[in-house]
């Protein structure tokens, strides 16, 4: 079993936030005395990272909130999350460009770090001069960076240009060489932020490849930002999902990337549905969706299930149930209902469960949820009608395509279907 590499516990990070104020003291009429009272109660209610501190002008804003957990030598890990969770505040943590607020960090080995372009070289001296630099920083002797000093300059390829200082660089140029340095220099643990992305999508490959290889071979330890989750999958089999400086989930990558991309749903949320306990006679007692994924996610194209129980004190002939999907802007795309007249529902009291399976469930990506109608179908009577109820979401990932990531939006249904190339014509 490999050691633990990096220990991080209950780390948090507070920036204080500066406000500009016009400076000029004048006379504020009721009217915005009341607006600035009403926003700033909203906000905090809104917002309770964030506070104000006895100074107006400035705010506390917690960017990492008492995150800890603990990576092995060798792990290569994704670091996930919206713009804002925090991602960039903990690689630079780690990497001690910034100091955390509270809690500790214990990091065994040396680290070299990718962040943001224009970090980590000095623009005043050549790329060979940053090679030697960078790795001088690693504690690398002369020797050994000369060792590696070919690779680096091979796997950037920036040869014609190693005697320019890299502030003349382009940004595609410079994070070739800050990765090929980063990587190649045999630091104990890589970190890399978002900053690949820079790069054109053959050398993205070849940096994800390397990374790999860092890895897997060299028994190294990756730490990697990406908001590409088809990069994310490629390389890491264990993500951290940050969400508002906190750490939602921590484990297996394709779980991680399931939640964040199915937008992160509010925890209190639900895919069940349970009636109150005041209802009384014949009424809809709970309602499930079951998804493919935990946390009400389900993937495209996959088995559904919705299951109902019926709570029937007086069994009548006619009773009937159906209910629709709802898009995120209640829109009704589907509906489904159940008209028998042998239903054990309208024969006897009880409690009496209902399930509906879709085999190939194709609904875009997207939040979901039911609208439910249970009526006497003779005299149309509506006994219940729920709305919004069990919301669930539906994700593409997993499901390949090639050239394009899945968008959003693109659709509200994906059929399946099958091309044919016609023969050509002469012209
Ligand atoms: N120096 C700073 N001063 C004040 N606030 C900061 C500072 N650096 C970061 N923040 C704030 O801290 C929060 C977390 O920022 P961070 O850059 O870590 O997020 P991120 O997850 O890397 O986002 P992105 O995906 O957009 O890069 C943000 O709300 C950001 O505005």
């Amino acid at each position: 079993m490999y050691s633990t590499i990096i220990q991080v516990n209950n780390l948090s990070k507070k920036y204080i936030l500066k406000h500009q104020y016009s400076g000029r003291s004048r006379y504020k009429s009721l009217r915005e005395i009341i607006t600035n009272r009403a926003t700033n109660l909203g906000k905090k209610l809104l917002n309770s990272s964030r506070k104000t501190i006895d100074n107006p002008t400035r705010e506390e804003f917690w960017a990492l909130n008492d995150i800890s957990f603990e990576i092995k030598q060798g792990e290569c890990v994704g670091i996930i999350g919206r713009n804002g969770a925090g991602k960039s505040t903990l690689l630079k943590i780690l990497s001690r460009i910034t100091e955390p607020t509270k809690g500790r960090v214990l990091i065994k080995g040396r680290v070299a770090s990718l962040l943001e372009v224009g970090t980590g070289f000095h623009p005043e001296l050549t790329g060979r001069e940053n090679i030697f630099l960078n790795g001088a920083v690693l504690g690398m002797n002369k020797a050994e960076i000369k060792r590696k000093f070919d690779e680096i300059v091979d796997f950037a390829e920036v040869e014609k240009f190693l005697d320019t200082p890299v502030k003349h660089y382009s940004s595609g140029m410079y994070v070739r060489l800050a990765f090929a340095v980063a990587a190649h220099l045999e630091p104990e643990i890589l970190i890399v932020d978002e900053v690949l992305a820079v790069g054109d999508s053959a050398f993205q490959k070849k940096c994800l490849g390397k990374m790999g290889d860092v890895a897997s071979k060299e028994g190294r330890t990756v730490l990697f930002v990406s908001h590409s989750m088809t990069a994310i999958s490629q390389l890491t089999q264990r993500c951290i999902l940050l969400s508002k400086g906190s750490i939602l989930f921590d484990g297996n990558t394709h779980q991680a990337v399931h939640l964040y991309t199915a937008g992160v749903r509010d925890q209190a949320e639900s895919t069940y549905y349970q009636a109150p306990v005041t209802k009384k006679g014949n009424y809809l007692a709970w309602a499930q969706v079951h998804t493919s994924e935990d946390y009400g996610i389900h993937s495209w194209g996959e088995p559904i299930n919705f299951e109902f129980a019926f709570h029937i004190s007086q069994p009548k002939d006619s009773l009937c149930f159906s209910f629709q999907i709802l898009n995120e802007i209640e829109q009704a795309v589907c509906i489904f209902w159940f008209f028998d007249s042998q239903a054990p529902f309208r024969q006897e009291p009880g409690l009496h469960i209902l399930r509906c399976k879709i085999p190939k469930f194709r609904l875009y990506m997207g939040s979901y949820s039911l609208r439910t109608w249970f009526s006497e179908r003779s005299s149309n009577n509506l006994l219940e009608k729920l709305n919004h109820i069990c919301p669930f979401e539906v994700t593409m990932y997993g499901v390949k395509r090639e050239e394009y990531e899945w968008q959003r939006d693109e659709c509200a249904y994906l059929e399946d279907s099958v091309w044919e190339v016609g023969g050509k014509f002469q012209l």
